[in-house]
């Protein structure tokens, strides 16, 4: 049987003999099974570790029929291996990788890949020795089959990507699931990692890119997310991996990609949610706030602290802060509500507080008690009302002022009268008196209507002035006052009235013009005591007719009236 040419023309054939037996030594040790075929008789050789793994006896130059080779392939396999080595043999393939299975001794299932080399041809081209070695990729084959299956209950795909210093990049191994995420295969960007770059929303591919070559540069772990298009549709990814970077200063990342579109949305809404109902308090002047009376922790949105005048990145906010924060005079007030809700569910109370500057703002705060939550929280908003209660307070003061002088008019003078007479008890004394300027028609016929404004003006003020705090002087007509004198007596309300009359009539005016003599004015009084069975009619009345009995008796006098006498002059 001819021997293939010697390849090595420099060496003797026994330099040659060394070489190889010194090679086989070497590939015994290491295991590594080969065989040589002579195509032309199907002879063939093996080394001791082929017939191990066969189970074959083993002795130099024997030879084996090739079939036995063959028949050790598993059937399914060996269609598909006999079709790449019958090309090695017409001559079409110099070389070749052959991977399939065999059944070793002992019944043992090998994954093998047999590296297969012509070694001569015959005068047809066809091939005369062939040789191949085998390298058992069972342990390979075995940690991939290991890795698909983990890999296929992970979310997502996992994968190890690339990227080498001439900025190519691939993903050397990517789970099935890259397909599902990216719609490409995982062996068609084995080698070119492109397609999975185009998948990517061109609005996100720059920045994808950058956190890419961060990682790299930090060697610290990527996390990106961003959007895959695929056809019509958008779908939304989170990345994140494990740089390494080798020798060769490639570097790799190891990691997972999954689909967080679903997460995505409803964060998007969530966050749309969240802005619509935060830009809906804003416009509100709307805080929002939950306190647990548990733990006495409390959680204010950002108007609130706006509302307290707080800074939200100093202070921390507590059930204990916001009470220091209530106006002393309605803590009280504001407490009661908390355990009312606890009680009806509703917190609903209007208070003021003091900001840290001292200044005061009111405040309405609304809240719900949720009994079906075990804890003990109460949910409720804050609105900041201060410029509707000024607008209220201005209101109710102009409702009860006397627009030309200031003082109370007379709605508000009937209301406090009313309130006197039913609350009235034997036990209380109270003066009531009309006030009344005498010939004040004089003054308006000589000097003009305006003068006779400032006269009603000066004097009302002027009036204001003498009494006591807690005393209701107000306007109640044309030149006509009236004036409820609490906690006072008869005789001290005629000494007091008497005394003002004449301090009155004591008082120079100086018409506007400038051209006239100063004058003076004087006021009739008519006043009476309240009863225990007085309504505020009869009240008025008796004031009434005193005064009427002083402006007969000729001005300028304090009359006072009781039940039977018609009036008593002072
Ligand atoms: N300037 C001015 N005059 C007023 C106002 N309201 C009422 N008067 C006038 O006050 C005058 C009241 O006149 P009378 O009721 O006759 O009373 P009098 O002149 O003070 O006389 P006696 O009360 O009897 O002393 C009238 O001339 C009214 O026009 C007002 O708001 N401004």
């Amino acid at each position: 049987m001819p021997l293939p040419k010697n390849p090595y023309p420099d060496l003797s054939d026994a330099q040659v003999r060394e070489q190889l037996q010194w090679l086989e030594t070497m590939m015994t040790r290491s295991k590594v099974a080969t065989w040589k075929l002579h195509r032309p008789s199907m002879k063939m050789f093996i080394n001791s570790a082929l017939a191990e793994l066969l189970g074959q006896s083993w002795q130099r130059e024997q030879s084996y029929p090739f079939e036995l080779l063959v028949e050790a392939m598993h059937a399914e396999c060996r269609h598909s291996a006999m079709a790449v080595m019958q090309q090695l043999w017409a001559g079409d393939l110099e070389h070749a990788d052959v991977i399939f299975r065999v059944t070793a001794a002992h019944g043992q299932a090998r994954t093998i890949r047999d590296t297969v080399s012509v070694i001569s041809h015959d005068r047809q081209g066809q091939a005369e020795w062939l040789t191949g070695v085998w390298i058992d990729m069972t342990d390979t084959v075995m940690a991939h089959h290991r890795l698909e299956r983990i890999a296929s209950t992970v979310p997502g795909v996992i994968y190890q990507f690339s990227m080498y210093p001439d900025g190519r990049m691939c993903f050397p191994y990517a789970s099935a699931g890259i397909k599902a995420i990216y719609g490409v295969d995982a062996d068609v960007v084995s080698t070119d990692g492109s397609a999975v770059f185009d998948a990517i929303h061109p609005a996100d591919r720059e920045r994808v890119r950058s956190s890419i070559q961060q990682s790299a540069e930090s060697l610290q772990p990527w996390f990106c997310e961003y959007r895959i298009v695929r056809g019509e549709q958008t779908r939304w990814v989170a990345g994140n991996a494990m740089p390494e970077l080798d020798a060769e200063g490639v570097y790799h990342w190891f990691g997972q990609i999954v689909d967080t579109t679903l997460d995505k949305q409803r964060e998007l809404e969530l966050e749309e949610s969240r802005i619509t109902l935060k830009r809906a308090q804003e416009i509100a002047e709307l805080g929002y706030w939950k306190a647990n009376f548990a733990t006495g922790e409390l959680y204010w949105s950002d108007k609130i602290y706006d509302i307290f005048g707080l800074d939200k990145d100093t202070v921390k906010p507590s059930i204990s802060l916001f009470q220091q924060a209530v106006h002393p005079d309605d803590l009280a007030l504001v407490l009661a509500s908390e355990q009312q809700a606890k009680k009806f569910g509703t917190h609903d109370v209007v208070h003021r507080i003091i900001r840290p500057d001292g200044s005061v703002r009111w405040v309405h705060e609304l809240a719900d008690y949720n009994q079906y939550i075990h804890e003990d929280i109460l949910i409720g908003t804050v609105r900041d009302i201060t410029e509707q209660k000024i607008y209220e307070q201005e209101l109710e003061r102009l409702s009860i002022t006397d627009e030309l002088t200031g003082v109370y008019n007379r709605r508000y003078f009937m209301q406090q009268l009313e309130q006197l007479v039913v609350r009235f008890t034997p036990s209380t004394q109270a003066v009531v008196a009309i006030f009344d300027i005498d010939y004040f028609k004089q003054i308006n016929d000589n000097y003009g209507h305006a003068e006779g404004d400032a006269v009603l003006r000066r004097l009302a003020q002027f009036m204001q002035q003498q009494l006591r705090p807690g005393d209701i002087f107000a306007r109640t007509g044309g030149e006509e006052f009236g004036l409820l004198l609490h906690r006072t007596n008869a005789a001290d309300a005629k000494r007091r009235l008497n005394a003002i009359r004449i301090l009155v009539n004591e008082l120079e005016f100086v018409p506007s013009t400038g051209t006239e003599q100063p004058y003076r004015v004087s006021a009739t009084i008519g006043l009476t005591n309240v009863h225990v069975d007085d309504d505020k009619d009869s009240v008025l009345y008796r004031a009434d007719h005193a005064l009427y009995f002083g402006k007969n008796k000729g001005r300028n006098c304090v009359i006072w009236a009781d039940d039977e006498a018609d009036a008593d002059v002072v």
